[in-house]
């Protein structure tokens, strides 16, 4: 069977092996609970099988395929593939070259290729729309799938990269899956994320192994994965930016939210800040729990209104800072990240990078140079996790911002003088393939907070970590359907103005810590937005 190769469907697509099957299922059995239930397309690969029985087994799952009219697809054995008149074959970096694949099997099969890096498109490129079809972008994650890894995973900003070189070598014609540690728990966020920087091209599909091959029940697994897909917040609808912007009505009522939800703010903070951000937290009527327990996070993320503040200025073990990720993700709790010092060393640099790609955050904080950084606009090094001094440039900080927000999916926020934050999460809904609609980084409504030079709050430790506070507290604070840019604009705001209030107070940086505190509480609970001192407005 031929398929129209514009016409194939590539969003779910089932990669085989038969050393994960639990018992009582066969690789036929599972590869027909897949296809029966939303599998799109097939790849046999089965890495430890002899020829005979791969033949034998390809030719029993092509039976299954033609009978659902699902493409097949065999890994590396371009012999095996022709020989049955399989659909199309996939080849790794180091399987036979492409343009030899491309002669054995003709014009007319389906062929793809592992793709990790954007050279390897620009390859692919050159040689046109007869030669590659589709591309595996991966290893997004690690997996247990890949005996002998030789890459380390390159996570969403890597398939960013890869997407961007599609663009940039004009290669149309090429569609995508990611591929490597993709789960029901992670799919929905890398398809959000992996979208090309000009906003047009999004990943075509998603490829997985074990979570069909390995189900005890396999049918349902699919369904699971399917859902996720079709059903999704990313899903198959046409996006658009939200047009409504924070007024300080809108934040009065994040405020009232806030007072009546008592959110329950975890922290897992640097030791320097851990003292100021508990009573930070008290002062704007919320609960502080400051933990690092592994074992507890998932408890705690279920909590009405619990919210996680993750910052990396003193780090607890990556694995407790991973399994909580993984809770507050997984229950769709806000978590507000504060990369400390996020370009100073490389150790920094690797550990923030590692939590940027392990999870989702709705809200990521720093200060300038953290934020020039993390979009690749800082030239130099941190020193260390102050922000570096010098005359900042409004729209390169407003750029930077509005980059860290589109690449994360994220609301960003920028601090200094003058805070920015922007608004990188969508309200409407993404669709495969296309990306954002071609909406950028350089549409996103973006707000500047200002009140004139405070030099004094860069003069105590950790006021940017205690910001982080305010942030968490506000968004978990939050009704269900109330708006998160409101509400992360609102505590910059209130920061802001509790900062000045603070600094007209104090005798000096001692007694500023405790009048900002004092500000904090005082501004919270009187609840006046349109009196405090900060200004509000919209960058255009
Ligand atoms: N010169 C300034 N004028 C006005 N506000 C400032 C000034 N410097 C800092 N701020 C405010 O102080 C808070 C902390 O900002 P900063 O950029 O110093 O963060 P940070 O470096 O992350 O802090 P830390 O790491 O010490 O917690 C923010 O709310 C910011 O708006
Ligand atoms: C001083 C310091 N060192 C690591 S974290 C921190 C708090 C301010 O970011
Ligand atoms: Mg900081």
């Amino acid at each position: 069977m031929v398929f129209a190769k514009n016409d194939v469907d590539y969003s779910l697509y089932l990669v085989t092996d038969s050393t994960m099957l639990p018992p009582g299922t066969t690789l036929c059995s599972q590869v027909e609970a897949g296809l029966k239930n939303g599998v799109t397309l097939v790849q046999i690969r089965e890495k430890d099988t002899e020829t005979r029985d791969f033949v034998e087994e390809a030719l029993e799952v092509q039976k299954i395929c033609k009978k659902y009219k699902v493409p097949l697809i065999i890994n590396d054995r371009v012999d095996v593939a022709m020989a049955i008149d399989a659909d199309g074959v996939h080849v790794g970096q180091s399987d036979m070259p492409i343009p030899m694949v491309r002669k054995l099997l003709g014009p007319s099969k389906i062929l793809g290729w592992s793709v990790g890096k954007p050279s390897e498109v620009e390859t692919l490129a050159k040689w046109g729309p007869d030669m590659v079809d589709y591309i595996g972008v991966g290893t997004l994650f690690p997996t247990l799938t890949k005996k002998n890894p030789k890459k380390s995973p390159m996570g969403p900003q890597g398939a960013i990269a890869v997407l961007d070189a599609l663009e940039e070598f004009k290669a149309i014609w090429c569609r995508t899956v990611g591929i490597g540690g993709l789960h029901p728990d992670n799919i929905q966020r890398v398809i959000c994320q992996c979208v090309s920087s000009n906003g047009k091209r999004s990943l075509d599909g998603i490829s997985l192994v074990s979570d069909i091959m390995a189900a005890p029940d396999a049918c349902a697994a699919t369904k699971r994965l399917r859902g996720l897909l079709d059903g999704s917040k990313y899903q198959f609808v046409d996006c658009k930016l939200n047009e409504t912007f924070p007024t300080t009505a809108s934040i009065q009522s994040v405020i009232s939210q806030v007072s009546s939800n008592r959110p329950l703010v975890q922290h897992i903070t640097n030791k320097v800040h851990q003292n100021f951000g508990a009573n930070v937290t008290l002062a704007l009527g919320s609960s502080p729990i400051m933990s690092e327990i592994e074992s507890e996070v998932s408890e705690l993320a279920r909590i009405p209104n619990a919210s996680l503040l993750l910052n990396t200025g003193s780090v607890a073990p990556i694995e407790t800072l991973k399994a909580a990720i993984n809770a507050y993700n997984e229950v769709n709790r806000p978590i507000t990240f504060d990369p400390v010092g996020y370009s100073a060393t490389e150790t920094r640099l690797c550990l923030n990078n590692t939590l940027l790609t392990y999870g989702q955050f709705t809200c990521i904080k720093g200060n300038c140079s953290e934020i020039l950084s993390l979009a690749k606009l800082n030239k130099d090094r941190m020193k260390g996790v102050d922000a570096n001094s010098g005359n900042m440039d409004i729209n390169l900080l407003v750029r930077a911002t509005q980059i860290v927000a589109f690449q994360y999916r994220t609301i960003a926020v920028c601090t200094g003088e003058f805070d920015c934050v922007a608004n990188g999460i969508f309200d409407g809904k993404y669709k495969l393939s296309s990306g954002t609609a071609g909406i950028t980084a350089e549409d996103l409504p973006c707000m500047i907070i200002e009140d004139g030079p405070i030099p004094i709050m860069g003069d105590i430790t950790a006021s940017g970590c205690s910001l982080g506070s305010t942030i968490a507290c506000f968004i978990g604070g939050l009704n269900s359907t109330g708006n998160l840019f409101d509400a992360v604009v609102g505590a910059v705001l209130l920061y802001k103005s509790a900062g000045k209030l603070a600094s007209t107070r104090c005798q000096g940086s001692g007694s500023f810590h405790v009048q900002l505190i004092d500000a904090l509480y005082q501004l919270f609970h009187e609840n006046k937005p349109e009196s405090w001192s900060a200004s509000l407005k919209k960058f255009n």
